[in-house]
């Protein structure tokens, strides 16, 4: 198919877009490099830098679109929520409308575990109340909200994913951001010598340890459920499926198995609860497996952060 993946220079849609081209797919990368880097859009990708506002001639003769691009720092979205409202909802709705003039009718979205909010039970299935906490979450929920109304008002065809704890590395791509909040990554920058220690964000949760606990998917995992997505998107519908691999650990047994992945000692420092972190998120990934076939390859906390490991350090 001829494919659009925004924000195809990122972490996430840069290893989609090389999923894609290796499966012979025709495809577009369109980025405006705010957090993305050139050097990620795979080879055999076409580049288009320029913003989602602006898609129309990167539109041109595309069957479908996958939609990463998007503001994601929950901290950031509660200092400067009109930025993560204009740029996530705003900039989804013009995408969505250039699509509608140019005829394009399927996509699929990056939603994400921050729709839900602080969860009532564990694992979270996909039709538990959705009440987010921050302005990321809410603008994700929204944009949502707008795909199911033009599944029904348009016939538009949409699948969102949402995503929990992404980690781990394709080959070379791994997590780049120039501001890194993720924890994996920020443990890993112990082992090189980027950080003098990691900071552990409260351990008064109510969890085994008292660290928080999450539900860590590997990037490869995450991706090619995209391509079991793309074939199942299906005109007039919005289908939603939760991503993660069912199993939480918290943050203390992350850097532990850092720690045995790196052979560092990985200092860390105990410092106050992060505003807005839910205690537990863990996904029941159950409909994904049941309907499109899905399975985890590299379900292993060990392996994630190996693989992540041996980008970072193989650099
Ligand atoms: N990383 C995670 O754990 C996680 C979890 C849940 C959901 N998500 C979602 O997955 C998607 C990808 O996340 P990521 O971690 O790869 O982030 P990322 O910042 O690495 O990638 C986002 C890309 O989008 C581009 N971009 C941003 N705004 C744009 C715009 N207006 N026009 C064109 N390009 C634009 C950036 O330059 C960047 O290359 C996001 O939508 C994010 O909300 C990520
Ligand atoms: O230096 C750090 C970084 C993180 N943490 C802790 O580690 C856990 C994981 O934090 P991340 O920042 O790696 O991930 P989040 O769970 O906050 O965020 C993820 O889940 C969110 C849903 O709530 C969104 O989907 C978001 O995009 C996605 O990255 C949290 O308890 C956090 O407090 C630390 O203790 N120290």
């Amino acid at each position: 198919m001829r494919l659009l993946v925004t924000g195809g220079a990122g972490y996430i849609g840069s290893v989609v877009a090389a999923q894609l081209v290796e499966a012979g797919h025709e495809v577009t990368v369109l980025d405006d490099l705010s957090t993305g880097h050139a050097d990620a859009v795979p080879e055999g990708a076409r580049f288009v830098e320029g913003s989602i506002t602006e898609a129309g001639d990167a539109l041109a003769g595309v069957e479908a679109v996958l939609h990463f691009a998007a503001r994601s720092l929950v901290g950031e979205s509660v200092e400067k929520p009109g930025l993560y409202w204009s740029h996530n909802l705003g900039g989804t709705l013009a995408l969505l409308e250039a699509m509608h003039e140019r005829g394009v009718r399927r996509i699929v979205f990056s939603s994400t575990a921050a729709t839900y909010g602080e969860p009532e039970r564990s694992p979270i299935v996909e039709s538990d109340p959705t009440r987010p906490t921050n302005p990321y979450g809410a603008s994700k929920l929204a944009v949502d909200t707008a795909l199911t109304a033009y599944a029904g008002l348009r016939g538009l065809g949409a699948v969102s994913l949402r995503y929990f704890n992404v980690a781990g590395a394709y080959g070379r791509l791994r997590e780049r951001h120039t501001v890194e909040t993720h924890l994996i990554p920020n443990v890993l920058k112990v082992a090189t010598g980027e950080r003098e220690s990691v900071s552990v964000f409260g351990t008064d949760y109510p969890t085994a340890d008292g660290t928080c606990v999450r539900d860590y998917i590997h990037v490869s995992d995450l991706a090619r459920a995209h391509l079991l997505a793309l074939d199942a998107v299906t005109e007039g519908q919005h289908k939603i499926y939760n991503l993660g691999n069912g199993t939480g650990f918290s943050v203390q047994e992350v850097i532990s198995v850092c720690r045995e992945v790196t052979g560092h000692d990985i200092p860390a420092v105990v410092g106050p609860r992060r505003a807005g972190d839910p205690a537990v998120l863990v996904a029941s990934s159950e409909k994904i497996q049941r309907e499109l076939g899905w399975k985890a390859e590299r379900a292993s906390i060990r392996d994630i952060v190996a693989d992540a490991w041996d980008a970072l350090s193989g650099e």
